[in-house]
């Protein structure tokens, strides 16, 4: 029998405790164990990464190291720097390696990217073991069960699951490796990008990138690489990486059990991320830190210890890690998740800023200027924390510094950033939150941005978050403003949420004239609200998806924008009129020109086109109960009071 030897391959799964894969090496009972990771140039150069994240991740790396070297003090992390595409088949044959092993990713870039490893692997004669380990089911298997289709609902999901085997308990963490063997690597190719691809993290280096200016680092010990090495300045976020930590966080949530038991989502505070208000775990999961079934359990064994009084799904923490199997499920089975563009489950809108692409269907980089100034105008405002109402303001600060905010703050923001408020697409949302959360994911991101803006998931789009009395009802002293909105910190309570309401002698007594020291609100925001609200009613009796042929060729957006200039002319003479509805009486004008009938012929089609798109949203409006009911199975983690 020739030796076994496993190269171990490190990704999302930095921990030791309950990770399968790591059970199916050691089961392998190798000689020779070399866990390992590449270091993907794709990953520093092509995704979009801020240096929270990456400060996270090298936390994360680095504890992991640490808990090998506990396990046997030959081992580590070996960190080698290039793409595991064209490294792994060289380190596979240099260090005579007969099986590599890893745990699955069922993400569409992670599809392609272990497939071709796969591949190489096989060729080079090596076995492959993969393992399913970063979510609760293997998202494959409840795909199948659903017919191949993606999952909407927590409660399809659930049907799903019921159909699978019943979860295995979690596995204890080892209490020893194998060392690994020779380590010498007379690596002969330069696996530094030689034509490097757009750097899209240009924007957060302060230096060079020196990280592939060796294979092993500097100091050829194969170490984690450091934030200088990626040419970024220290991170911002108090939050940090890594099993152990993870681990402890989890420890300190559930030593409240009567808490645990009685989680219910909807009525945790957007202001407050403490425990028992909320877990903060989704970084641990996101990097595999910490298992999520060993999170299920533990959380499970604590509600069947304190049963009577404890809350039920979708609310409870079971809940919420079942609504994180949703998006996953749901991404497997959908093409262009991350996109409206060729997406059959994202509703067509048309939004004011959305993504443009080619005709080979890629995104145009760098990004065509809009013609739309105000809603680029928002758009930048909304991302820089300057929007003029403080609450909001508050959420996106504190998601530049911390890289993480409470998901009903998340609920804010993004319902404001698209079909509340400044009607941006949610692509343009989701790049951000892609750029600054540490808990960034390819499932749960677009998944819950699309259920923000009633684009799929989620359809009630008549209950919009109030940018002023949903922050207030929970954090009524405005703390959270204060904090991360330092030039209202003191401002009286009266009017944190609204400071240009607050009398001017006040305001010189706080230390802040808005306007001068701290902005007005970018727009009215009930008119603005209306006007989406309009806007929303003419997409969803239009009823496509982004794989229509009509999306596809424009005619959707054309069609939309007609029936948008129709609602403004219905209206001038009524609503109050804000800076945007002045930019949609002029795109009015311009329809009215391009009609060829003259301006009273083209207003008078597109209003009765109008008209009858609204009789129909206004029906399917009234059979889901209007703006009071929520149906059930969306909620789950909305917050189901008032908004
Ligand atoms: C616009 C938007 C974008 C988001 N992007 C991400 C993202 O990129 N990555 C990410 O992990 N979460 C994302 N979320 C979901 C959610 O906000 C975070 O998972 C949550 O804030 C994590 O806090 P917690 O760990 O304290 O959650 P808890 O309430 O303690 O829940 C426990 C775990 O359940 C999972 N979970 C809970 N709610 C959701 C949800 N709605 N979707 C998916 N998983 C959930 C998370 O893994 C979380 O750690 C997003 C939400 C919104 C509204």
């Amino acid at each position: 029998m020739p030796p076994v030897r496993v190269l171990y391959w490190f990704r999302t799964d930095l921990r030791l405790t309950d990770s399968p894969a790591v059970k199916a090496a050691l089961d392998l009972a190798p000689s020779a164990l070399y866990p390992v990771w590449c270091w993907d140039p794709e990953y520093v150069y092509s995704h979009n990464v801020g240096v929270n994240r990456f400060q996270f991740l090298l936390d994360s790396m680095n504890d992991t190291s640490a808990a090998l070297t506990r396990l046997n003090p030959k081992s580590q992390l070996f960190v080698i720097r290039g793409s595991p595409r064209t490294l792994l088949k060289d380190l596979l044959l240099k260090w005579e390696i007969s099986h590599l092993v890893f745990e699955e990713d069922k993400s569409a870039y992670g599809r392609v990217r272990d497939a071709s490893v796969s591949a190489t692997a096989a060729s080079a004669g090596v076995k492959v073991v993969t393992r399913t380990g970063h979510t609760l089911w293997d998202t494959e298997a409840i795909v199948a069960k659903n017919g191949g289709h993606p999952t909407l609902t927590s409660e399809t999901l659930m049907k799903c699951v019921d159909k699978l085997p019943n979860l295995e308990p979690p596995i204890p963490a080892p209490n020893s490796i194998p060392p690994p063997g020779p380590l010498d690597l007379a690596l002969d190719r330069n696996y530094h990008p030689v034509s490097r691809p757009v750097d899209r993290n240009a924007r957060d280096r302060t230096a060079e990138v020196t990280v592939y200016d060796t294979f092993t680092g500097p100091h050829a010990d194969f170490a984690v690489p450091t934030l200088e090495e990626l040419g970024m300045p220290p991170a911002t976020t108090p939050y940090r990486g890594g099993e152990a930590e993870g681990l402890k966080r989890l420890e300190a949530f559930c030593s409240n059990e009567i808490a645990v038991a009685k989680f219910e989502k909807p009525k945790t505070s957007p202001a407050a991320f403490l425990p028992p208000q909320t877990t903060l775990m989704s970084p641990y999961l996101k990097f595999g830190c910490v298992s999520v079934r060993y999170f299920h359990k533990r959380v499970q064994d604590i509600i069947a210890k304190h049963k009577r009084g404890s809350s039920g799904l979708p609310v409870n923490l079971p809940g919420q890690l079942y609504f994180r199997e949703m998006y996953y499920a749901a991404e497997f089975a959908t093409p262009c998740f991350d996109r409206i563009r060729g997406n059959p489950i994202c509703r067509y809108i048309n939004w004011s800023l959305e993504n443009v692409y080619d005709a080979d269907g890629a995104l145009v980089v760098p990004r065509p200027v809009s013609d739309d100034a105000e809603a680029e105008m928002y758009f930048e405002r909304w991302k820089e924390g300057r929007t003029g109402f403080p609450w909001i303001d508050a959420l996106m600060r504190q998601l530049k510094h911390d890289g993480w905010i409470h998901h009903l703050g998340r609920h804010s923001v993004a319902c404001f950033l698209t079909r509340g408020h400044c009607f941006v697409s949610w692509e343009r949302g989701l790049e951000v939150f892609d750029q600054w959360l540490i808990d960034w994911d390819p499932c749960s991101n677009p998944g819950n941005w699309m259920w923000l803006s009633c684009s799929a998931f989620f359809h009630s789009y008549f209950r919009v978050y109030s940018p002023i009395a949903f922050g207030k009802k929970w954090d009524k002293h405005g703390d959270l403003i204060r904090q991360y909105v330092p030039e209202l910190k003191n401002f009286p309570a009266a009017h944190i949420y609204e400071p240009w309401k607050c009398p001017i002698a006040d305001q010189r007594k706080a230390g802040c004239i808005i306007g001068k020291n701290y902005p007005k609100p970018m727009f009215d925001e009930k008119a603005r609200k209306e006007h989406c609200l309009e806007r929303m009613k003419a997409a969803f009796a239009l009823g496509l998806k982004g794989d229509d042929t009509k999306v596809l060729d424009g005619s959707a957006r054309r069609e939309l924008d007609e029936a948008d200039a129709a609602t403004v002319i219905k209206s001038a003479a009524t609503s109050p009129v804000s800076g945007a509805k002045r930019k949609q009486a002029s795109v009015a004008d311009m329809f009215a020109a391009k009609g060829g009938g003259g301006g009273s012929g083209s207003s008078s089609s597109s209003a009765e086109k109008m008209q009858k798109i609204s009789a129909a949203a206004d029906q399917a409006k009234s059979r889901s109960g209007g703006s009071r009911a929520l149906d059930t199975k969306e909620g789950g983690n909305e917050a189901l009071g008032d908004m």
